[in-house]
């Protein structure tokens, strides 16, 4: 699992740490560090041109530190200085080295140009100067190395209402920040490095799972499994207008580990099931949990979904079946999938506002409407009603794609039957889903249908590494 925390938990971390170690230490492991991986970013250090962009912070410190390392192994390395009040330590060290004070004329040419302007203490936005010098770097190609955080986002929601840095890498310290979970942010961070600093953390803001995860996570069948130990999945997915919808999303609970799907719905749409899927059930039975809404369109009843949902089986609740979710009554078992539209109409507020709001109205959702949201899109946002947030951010854009949804929507509801949480199943679906996504479009454009067939295949290597 990775973690992302707070500023405030990382002020408080960080203070503990600093008031056991020599003065200075925290911010050398993180300068070393940051040389290094700057190193590896460029390839070759010595001779390479070096840009640093130095705010009034401790973020500055840590650029001019790590410029001093490469100004000692050969690179050319030129601070401007954004702020009259740079740090002076580092500022020194840098000059010891043989780097030199420049001006923004320096980026034209130059090879990187270090985002030392802001970091955690930093709020949105970029002051004109700064602002002027990140547009140079942009309008003459030369790659942002951010330090800690891309200048200008918001470090605690990941939003990015002004101006900020589009960094090509972020190298981050003792922990990641929330900015570089969750997007727009995330976009802005690219990759992004972690160096240790050796931080004692409380647990997490906001987690996002890793392969190893899976393993841990995942209900393997054992000897003694069946069928319905294994758990049967209902569908109430497909209509008479969508039934593409109904097959596409059995594939997708079938590519889980459910042990039988019935599909409740038309006769026409359940015989197309039945004809691309002949191992399934046809009509209503127990089942351990529900996947419902996906292409019902004007089919939906809605009266029968809400019985289904105050019932004890868990259910997936995705697309038109949003259209029963009320405010009222006990929800924890029900996993929501909107994308940013279908939140915003059940949030009435309008979709660019969620699209840059991610985490704060999946998070409202959760609270208002009890139930775990997992909130689709190019990083997928989870938010539980107590508070708990996963974020899954491996996905590929081939995987926007028509009925997409509705594979994630039966993936999800075969691992609830299976015996996961809502937040465990959207957050081992959401990652199962893109992995096989990217497996299915390994070389080219994909479609749902493939990306479901991936999921045996995804699983299976996810389950040995
Ligand atoms: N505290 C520590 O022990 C460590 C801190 N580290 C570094 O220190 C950074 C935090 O340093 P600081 O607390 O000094 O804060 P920053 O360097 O992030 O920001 C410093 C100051 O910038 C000004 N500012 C705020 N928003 C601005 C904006 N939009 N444009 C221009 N100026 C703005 C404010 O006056 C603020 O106090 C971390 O991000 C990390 O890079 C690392 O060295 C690791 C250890
Ligand atoms: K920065």
């Amino acid at each position: 699992m990775r973690s992302a925390h707070t500023v405030e938990q990382v002020r408080a971390a960080e203070a503990d740490l600093m008031a056991r170690l020599p003065e200075g230490t925290l911010m050398q492991r993180a300068a070393t560090g940051l040389a290094v991986a700057i190193s590896n970013f460029l390839g070759s250090t010595y001779g390479a041109r070096v840009v640093l962009l130095i705010g009034s912070g401790d973020n500055g410190g840590d650029a001019l530190y790590a410029g001093a390392r490469l100004a000692r192994r050969g690179a050319q390395v030129t601070a401007v200085l954004l702020s009259d009040k740079a740090h002076a330590e580092g500022l020194e060290a840098l000059k010891m080295c043989g780097g030199r004070v420049g001006s923004v004329e320096d980026i034209r040419g130059a090879d990187v140009v270090i985002d030392g302007i802001v970091g955690i203490g930093g709020r949105p936005g970029l002051r004109p100067d700064a602002l002027a010098a990140v547009q140079l770097a942009e309008q003459f190609d030369v790659p942002i190395v951010a330090v800690d955080t891309p200048s200008g986002v918001d470090v605690d929601t990941g939003e990015t209402p002004e101006p900020h840095v589009n960094a090509a890498l972020t190298v981050t310290f003792g922990t990641h920040k929330i900015c570089h979970f969750i997007d727009p942010a995330a976009t802005a961070c690219g990759p992004v490095h972690l160096v240790e600093i050796g931080l004692d953390l409380p647990p997490a803001e906001v987690e996002s799972l890793q392969a190893a995860d899976i393993r841990h996570l995942y209900p393997v069948p054992h000897g003694e499994s069946d069928k319905y130990s294994r758990g049967v999945l209902g569908l109430m997915v497909g209509s008479t207008q969508y039934p593409g919808a109904a097959v596409i999303a059995t594939a997708g609970a079938l590519g889980g580990p459910v042990g039988m799907v019935r599909y409740v719905g038309p006769d026409p749409v359940a015989e197309a099931v039945r004809a691309a899927h002949p191992e399934i059930v046809a009509g209503n039975g127990r089942v351990q949990a529900w996947t419902i809404g996906s292409g019902l369109g004007d089919e939906l009843d809605i009266p029968r979904i809400r019985e289904l949902l105050d019932a004890e089986e868990p259910v997936v609740l995705d697309a038109d079946g949003l259209k029963a979710l009320d405010d009222s009554g006990d929800h924890v078992d029900v996993l929501a999938t909107p994308h940013a539209g279908e939140l915003a109409r059940l949030l009435d507020v309008d979709r660019a506002t969620v699209e840059a709001e991610r985490l704060k109205h999946a998070r409202l959702a959760a609270e208002r409407y009890d139930v775990t949201v997992l909130l689709k899109g190019a990083t997928t946002v989870i938010a539980a009603p107590d508070g708990q947030v996963r974020v899954n951010s491996n996905a590929t854009p081939w995987l926007a794609t028509a009925g997409a949804g509705d594979v994630l929507a039966g993936l999800c509801g075969s691992l609830l039957a299976g015996g996961l949480s809502p937040l465990d199943a959207a957050s081992l679906g959401a990652y199962l889903h893109a992995a096989a996504a990217n497996l299915a479009s390994s070389s080219g454009p994909t479609t749902a249908i493939s990306v479901a067939a991936a999921l045996p295949e995804a699983t299976r290597y996810l389950l040995r590494s």
